[in-house]
Order: C-alpha cells, then structure tokens, then sequence
C-alpha cells in the first residue's frame, strides 16, 4: 500500500493513494501508470500545469481546490465503464453535501456537479481498451472540485463557483478526497449488488430539471426539449413534439 493512505480510518479499504506536489495532469500520470497498476489508485496533485477538462477544454483548477483521478481496472466494457461518470457524480454530491446544504446541490447530465447553479465540479472519464477482448484495459476518473476558489473562466453559462464561496464548511483537498473515495467505494458495492438501475436511481433524485425544459448542444446541433430521463445506457432523454430523442452525448443548458 502507498505510504500516501491516510492514517485515519477515513480511507476506504483496497485502494491506494499518491499524492504528488505538482503534475501534468492526473489523467496523464494514471495513463503512465496504468500498465503496471495492481490495485485501484487515487492520484492526487496540488499543482497541475497542464489539466484537461472535457471536450479538450483546460481545466482550471486553483490552490486548495481538489485535483484528483482514480485509475483501475474494473472487470467492464467500455459502455459500462461509462456508468462510472454516473458513480462518480453521486459520491461527489454525497461528499460536498456534508460540507453544504444539499437543496442547494444538483447534477448535471453528463457529469457536472452544481452548486447554486454555478459548476462546482467536473469529471472526466478516460479508459483504454486492447484488440484483444471485450473488457477495458484500464479506467481513469478525473475529479476536479472547487473547494476553496471558483477560477475565472467566463466560457461557460454555468459558471464556476467555488464550495467556500457559496457558504460550505472549509475542508482541505486530503480530507475531502478521503470522503469522495469512501463514497465511491460505496459505490462501487452498489453497482455490484443491485447494478446500474440503482445507480441511475439514485442519479435521476438529484438530476436538475428533471420534467423541466432544458437544450442540448451537440457539435453538430442544438435540441430543446422536455429532460424525461437518462435511459439504462446513460443517454439523456428528451422529449422533442411528443417524441423521445436519445443524446448521447452534449452540452446541457438551461
Ligand atoms: O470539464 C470537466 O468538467 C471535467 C474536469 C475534470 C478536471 C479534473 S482535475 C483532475 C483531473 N486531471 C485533469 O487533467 N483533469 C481532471
């Protein structure tokens, strides 16, 4: 086990921790670390120079914000590694909730965490799979969460909010990984005992504007339509003139 894995009995059981002064990008480290990984490990920055948000966005992070990637190798496909996004959201909001009221939190299809409207944390998936078989070599989880400070980022309509800004409860990045990996190690045992319709359930009770009007923006086009639901593939599902459009994947404004 690294020499990384807190004291406390905080730290969920099975997986390792690293902690490194600055990086890259932890989703850069698990790649190079994934070949010769043995057991799931959470890697954790308190600098990176050059962080990547989704859809080859920089992420900006900021000093006492959370930059962390889980990197494992599940025994899945790779549409079921995508599920995980769902996991990690559900352990995110579970872990700021204790920091902040929870009415005030809500998630965001895909995979956004929001906080007063404002996005409070992204994730970002990452796997690689061989030619080999059906199963995924290895999965990486990007979580950047910001505890201390929103950065300023004026690209977005959803813009970043930070948990101390909003009137959480200080909590340093350590801890709050502590948390977030309990969480999601919780689960993981979810997912393995009742499957992903209990993730999605539990995904869909904090989903915002859920029933509600909302726009998806895809590369190509945009659609307004009513958010019925995310199906068992993780497709978001609206309801466009009485009839259901399947999204894979896009940008969700409302
Ligand atoms: O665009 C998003 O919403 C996803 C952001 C993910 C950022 C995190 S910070 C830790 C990890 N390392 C990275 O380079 N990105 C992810």
């Amino acid at each position: 086990m690294s020499s990384d894995v807190p004291a406390s009995g905080l730290w969920p059981e099975g997986y390792d921790l690293v902690v490194l002064d600055e990086v890259d990008s932890t989703m850069a480290e698990a790649r190079r670390r994934a070949p010769d990984l043995t057991r799931p490990t959470w890697i954790m920055a308190r600098e990176q120079t050059n962080a990547k948000g989704r859809r080859g966005r920089t992420w900006l992070g900021g000093n006492g914000n959370l930059a962390a990637t889980l990197v494992y190798k599940p025994w899945c496909t790779p549409a079921q590694a995508a599920a995980r996004s769902f996991m990690a959201a559900n352990a995110l909001f579970e872990s700021l909730a204790l920091y902040i009221d929870r009415d005030l939190l809500a998630l965001k299809w895909p995979n956004d965490v929001l906080l007063n409207n404002g996005k409070v944390a992204g994730i970002l998936l990452e796997s690689a799979s061989s030619a080999e078989g059906p199963l995924v070599d290895w999965l990486s989880i990007g979580v950047g969460v910001n505890l201390a400070r929103a950065p300023h980022d004026t690209r977005t309509e959803f813009p970043p909010v930070s948990l101390a800004g909003e009137g959480g409860e200080t909590v340093g990045p350590e801890t709050f990984l502590a948390v977030l990996a309990g969480h999601f190690a919780t689960q993981e045992g979810k997912l393995e005992a009742m499957g992903f319709p209990r993730i999605r359930e539990d995904w869909l009770e904090k989903a915002a504007r859920l029933g509600e009007i909302v726009t998806a923006r895809t590369s190509t086009r945009e659609i307004t339509g009513v958010f019925e639901t995310v199906d068992m593939a993780g497709n978001l599902i609206l309801r466009v003139e009485g009839r259901e459009v399947l999204i894979p994947a896009a940008d969700v404004y409302f």
